[in-house]
C-alpha cells in the first residue's frame, strides 16, 4: 500500500462524510419512523447493518421511531404449532389462537431480538407494543379481494393513536421499537399490519419521512416486470394504481398513501436486503427505491 493510495482512499472516506452533510443539515432534529419488514429481517448481518443505522441516525441527531413486521415469523412459528394461516387481500386471517401466536412472536420475540441487535451499538432502543400506554386502539377491517370486502377476523385498522409515550422516550433519547398488535375499544387484541401502524404513526408523530424496508427495490407499477420500478410517484399517480396491485405491496403502498395525504413530506420504499438501506435514503443524492410525494 503507498501513501499515495492510502491517502487517495482516506479522502473517498470523506467525500462520503461530505456527501452527508446537507442532508444532516436538512434532517437533523426530525424524527422519521422506519417501518423494518418481516422479509428484510432474515439475514443476521443485514439485521446489524440496520441496527447500526439506527444507532447512527440517533447520534445525528435525528430522531428514529422503529416500527417492525414479522409476517414470516409469525408464519413459522403458526407452521410449527400446526396452526392454519392464509392471507387474503395481503392481511394475515387472524383467529383467536392466531393472534395470542401473533402477540407472543411479534412482541415476545422479534421485537425483543430488535431491541437487543439496536442496543448492541448504543443503549437506546426500548419495546413497546400498541398495547402500551394506549398507542393504538384498533377497529376491526375486512380485507379487499377483487374489491370486495372479505372478514378475516381479528384485523384491525388503527382507530387512534396516543404517542405520549412515543414522545416521552424519543425525549429522552431513546429509539422506540413498535410491535403492532393492539386492542380494539372493547379491549379485544387485534393484529394490525405493520405497514399500516408505521404510516399511521408518522402521521401523529408529524413525521418528516416514512421508509418501509422491504425485500425487493421497490414498488414495480407492472409486477413482475422489472423494468417498471418508480422511482417517484404523486399521491394521485399512486391512488391510480393501488387497485391494480398485489399481495404485500397493497397494504404497504396504501400505507405511504395514508401517510403522506396525512402530511408526511415523503414516503420511501426501499430494499431492506441492501446494507444500510436506511442511510443511503437519508443521506445521499441518488433516489434509493420508490419515494412517494404529495400531488
Ligand atoms: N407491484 C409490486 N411491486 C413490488 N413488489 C410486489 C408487487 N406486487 C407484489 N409484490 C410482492 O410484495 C412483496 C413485499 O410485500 P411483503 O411480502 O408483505 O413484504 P414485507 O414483509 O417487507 O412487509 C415483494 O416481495 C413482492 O413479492
Ligand atoms: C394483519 C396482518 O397481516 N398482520 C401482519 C403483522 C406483521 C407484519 O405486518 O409483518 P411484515 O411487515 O413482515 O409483513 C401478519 O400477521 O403477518
Amino acid at each position: 500500500m503507498t501513501l499515495s493510495s492510502d491517502l487517495s482512499r482516506a479522502q473517498a472516506k470523506a467525500a462520503t462524510l461530505i456527501e452527508a452533510l446537507p442532508w444532516l443539515a436538512r434532517f437533523s432534529g426530525s424524527t422519521v419512523v422506519i417501518k423494518y419488514g418481516g422479509n428484510a429481517m432474515v439475514d443476521p448481518e443485514l439485521q446489524r447493518a440496520f441496527a447500526a443505522d439506527m444507532v447512527f441516525l440517533r447520534y445525528v441527531g435525528l430522531k428514529p421511531v422503529v416500527v417492525h413486521g414479522g409476517g414470516p415469523q409469525i408464519s413459522a412459528m403458526l407452521g410449527r404449532l400446526g396452526i392454519d394461516s392464509e392471507f387474503r387481500g395481503g392481511l394475515r386471517v387472524t383467529t383467536p389462537e392466531a393472534m395470542n401466536v401473533v402477540r407472543m412472536v411479534l412482541v415476545g420475540q422479534v421485537g425483543r431480538e430488535l431491541v437487543g441487535l439496536i442496543n448492541a451499538y448504543g443503549p437506546f432502543a426500548v419495546g413497546l407494543s400498541g398495547e402500551d400506554a394506549g398507542l393504538f386502539t384498533a377497529v376491526r377491517r375486512p380485507a379487499y379481494v377483487d374489491g370486495q370486502p372479505v372478514d378475516v377476523g381479528q384485523v384491525g385498522d388503527v382507530e387512534s393513536v396516543d404517542v405520549s409515550a412515543v414522545d416521552d422516550l424519543i425525549a429522552a433519547g431513546r429509539i422506540p421499537v413498535i410491535s403492532t398488535v393492539a386492542p380494539d375499544a372493547d379491549g379485544v387484541l387485534h393484529n394490525l399490519n405493520a405497514d399500516t401502524a408505521a404510516a399511521a404513526l408518522a402521521v401523529a408523530l408529524r413525521a418528516r419521512k416514512l421508509v418501509v424496508l422491504t425485500d425487493v427495490p421497490g414498488l414495480y407499477a407492472d409486477w413482475p416486470d422489472k423494468s417498471s420500478l418508480v422511482s417517484e410517484i404523486s399521491t394521485d399517480e399512486l391512488a391510480k394504481l393501488l387497485p391494480s396491485l398485489e399481495s404485500g405491496m397493497v397494504p404497504k403502498m396504501e400505507a405511504c398513501l395514508r401517510a403522506v395525504n396525512g402530511g408526511v413530506p415523503a414516503a420511501h420504499v426501499v430494499d431492506g436486503r441492501v446494507a444500510h438501506s436506511t442511510l443511503l435514503e437519508v443521506f445521499t443524492s441518488e433516489g434509493f427505491g420508490t419515494m412517494v410525494i404529495p400531488s
